[in-house]
């Protein structure tokens, strides 16, 4: 069958070509961001070199050229999520402001006291904190869904949790930590034949396999720019379009009225800009157009048909080494994997691992209610990425070799 042209792929990635302490880059940090293809980083000087410009306002040359190329990345993404509508797609800085705006723009407008809420156990803290804020201020209820000893979702428990209260499930489509794949269009189907919505938090599934919003019926689901090759600064919330319709503006500024009066009230713009105020990072919208393109190009199922193939080779050296344990075994995962040492704090492994050349993540990944679960307060973290190789994937595990061999 086809496979990816890593080759090719890497051709893409000037960062590739680093070095760090004299060592070839070997960057396996692919679940905190992916690196950045030069047709993306071209994006940014042809866009201040030629059409910088305010956007939806000015009725000028460079206005009218950087809203048609802002619009235009507003399809890209709604055919990347299979979305019906180009409405349906809300330009934000990325996964946590998307699911901050669904708390505080749908969750207000919704959610009463005693009303509860969905989360599971793996979520990153971006979608449990907004949910926090919101039981704080609202009295909502927080109830979490368990996980099992392989970091898989208790879907009989998730089922159990459910009452006549239950208004919200909150949950991302793969664990950042773990690398689970959460079985969504079934959890999704669960949530409304209990006449809940489901949120689903998509930052690292969007790089990994095709989305399809409408196959889930996802009510809303968000995703980060430079978890999928594009820049910081620009992500993105689908919404069903009536959700979005009923939901009042979450800020306040320029784009997202019709008409602003002291005597007369204000009127809102239409969704989606209703929830665009301001000044948007035109640039890097332009720019995560450009990076889904290159997706595209590539072709994610080739990508993450790739990324199973690193995983299971990555998996089989790791489970190699002395000492070493994994978590988060579930069977259906993406390229992620967390582990720990026996004997090696992560943090020490992390450090001496640079010295090599070698960037993975050590921490709690922003998943500290997951990592106390597993009684761990940090682990390593490798993820994989297009341009990763099985040949960097032994560089890594014969540099850890080195490194355990030091710490221990
Ligand atoms: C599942 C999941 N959900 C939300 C986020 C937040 O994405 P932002 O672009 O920062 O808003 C992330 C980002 N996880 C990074 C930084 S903690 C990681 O190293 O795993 C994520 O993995």
């Amino acid at each position: 069958e086809l496979t990816l042209d890593v080759v090719k792929v890497r051709a893409d990635f000037p960062i590739l070509e680093r070095k760090v302490h004299g060592y070839p880059l070997i960057y396996l940090d692919n679940a905190a961001t992916s690196q950045t293809p030069r047709q993306v980083i071209a994006t940014f000087d042809d866009y201040y070199r030629r059409y910088n410009a305010n956007i939806h306002r000015g009725l000028h040359t460079l206005a009218d050229e950087a809203t048609a190329a802002y619009e235009g990345t507003r399809e890209t993404v709604r055919a990347f999520l299979n979305a019906r509508e180009r409405r349906e797609i809300v330009f934000t800085r990325g996964t946590t402001e998307a699911i901050n705006l669904v708390a505080n723009a749908w969750g207000r407008a919704n959610l009463k006291a005693g009303d509860e809420v969905l989360v599971s156990l793996m979520e990153h803290h971006s979608n449990i904190v907004p949910w926090q804020l919101l039981a704080e201020q609202l009295g909502i209820v927080i109830k979490v869904i368990p996980v099992d000893e392989r970091g898989v979702l208790d879907l009989d428990a998730y089922r159990d949790l459910f009452t006549e209260r239950t208004r919200l499930v909150a949950v991302n489509h793969v664990s950042n930590a773990f690398g689970t794949i959460n079985p969504v269009k079934e959890l999704a189907g669960i949530a409304h034949a209990h006449d809940a919505l489901i949120l689903i938090d998509g930052a690292q599934a969007a790089p990994h396999e095709p989305i399809d919003v409408q196959d889930i019926d996802a009510d809303f689901y968000a995703f980060s720019g430079h978890k999928v090759y594009g820049p910081t600064g620009a992500g993105a919330l689908y919404g069903k379009a009536a959700l979005l319709e009923a939901m009042p503006p979450w800020q306040g500024g320029g784009e997202m009225i019709k008409t602003v009066s002291f005597d007369t009230g204000t009127s809102f713009a239409d969704i989606p800009h209703r929830f665009e105020a301001g000044t948007p990072a035109i640039a890097e919208v332009i720019a995560l157009g450009k990076a889904l393109e290159w997706v595209s190009g590539i072709g994610l199922e080739l990508i993450g048909g790739w990324e199973q193939q690193l995983l299971a080779h990555a998996t089989e050296r790791l489970v190699a080494v002395d000492g070493l344990r994994i978590l988060g075994t579930a069977p259906h995962k993406a390229g992620v994997i967390s582990f720990v040492v026996d004997g090696a704090h992560s943090q020490d492994i992390g450090l001496l691992i640079d010295q090599l050349g070698v960037a993975i993540r050590t921490g709690h990944h922003c998943a500290q209610p997951l990592l106390t679960h597993f009684g761990v307060d940090a682990t390593c973290r490798a993820s994989f990425a297009a341009y990763n190789t099985p040949e960097e994937i032994d560089i890594f595990v014969d540099a850890l070799e080195r490194v355990i061999g030091m710490v221990r």
